[in-house]
């Protein structure tokens, strides 16, 4: 299996992503720049956190018209994993491959801190390695992480099970508390808690770990069937 992960101007998590696939589950990995425009060879697309173009006009949404995304688009829609996390979820919702939007913390401050996620779905790809209910512990760090979307699209949500992760604890003022969700094929998660921040114990937590071994283990199911 072999890992992309895109740079962008302002990325800040690329570097702890790329180490989380080569070192944290031993598997092929290579940064792509965002000029780049294509993805051949690849069998999965991670999104990094950061800032990139600095979170002028929104978070995201200048990365969103960047040379690599119809890749990104091609990627999804052949069904292969695509992983979003913070910055890379707010670049999700602004090229419509997830539905919603990330919008400033109701308290207007940046969050820098670790919090419980309750996994409310372990039927993803992303999610296997965890147990359905279980709770981890996951970093966050964001000033934009408020998802919101309308009821009808929150009702949309609930039925198709994309709610993959939720904070037990309300920590930006987000819908129904949510911190993660898939596309309805659940090949595409974005998430603002950071999984590559949280590998090992030393660092405060390894709840992480089971997301990338999660990934692993179904493409190579796949690959194998
Ligand atoms: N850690 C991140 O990716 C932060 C995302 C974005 N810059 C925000 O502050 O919301």
């Amino acid at each position: 299996m072999k890992f992309a992960v895109i740079v962008f101007p302002g990325s800040n998590c690329d570097k702890d992503l790329y180490y989380a696939i080569k070192d944290g589950i031993g598997t092929e990995v290579e940064m792509v720049n965002f000029q780049s425009e294509s993805l051949e060879g690849f069998d999965a697309v991670l999104i990094p956190g950061g800032f990139s173009y600095g979170d002028y006009l929104r978070s995201g949404a200048i990365a969103a018209h960047a040379p690599i995304i119809p890749e990104i688009k091609r990627m999804a829609s052949e069904g292969k994993p695509v992983l979003g996390i913070c910055n890379g979820f707010q670049i999700l919702t602004e090229i419509g491959l997830l539905p919603g939007a990330l919008i400033k913390n109701n308290h207007n401050r940046f969050i820098c801190e670790t919090v419980q996620l309750v996994v409310e779905n372990n039927q993803t790809i992303f999610t296997t390695e965890y147990a359905k209910d279980e709770v981890i512990d996951i970093p966050v760090a964001h000033g934009e992480g408020n998802y919101y979307c309308d009821q009808s699209t929150l009702k949309d949500l609930k039925q198709n099970n994309q709610i993959v992760f939720r904070y037990e604890e309300d920590i930006n003022g987000s819908v129904d508390q949510i911190a993660g969700i898939t596309n309805k094929e659940k090949n595409v998660l974005g998430m603002m808690p950071h999984p590559e921040r949280a590998l090992e114990k030393l660092v405060g937590s390894d709840d992480g770990i089971k997301m990338f071994q999660s990934i692993l283990k179904n493409h190579m199911d796949r690959v194998n069937l």
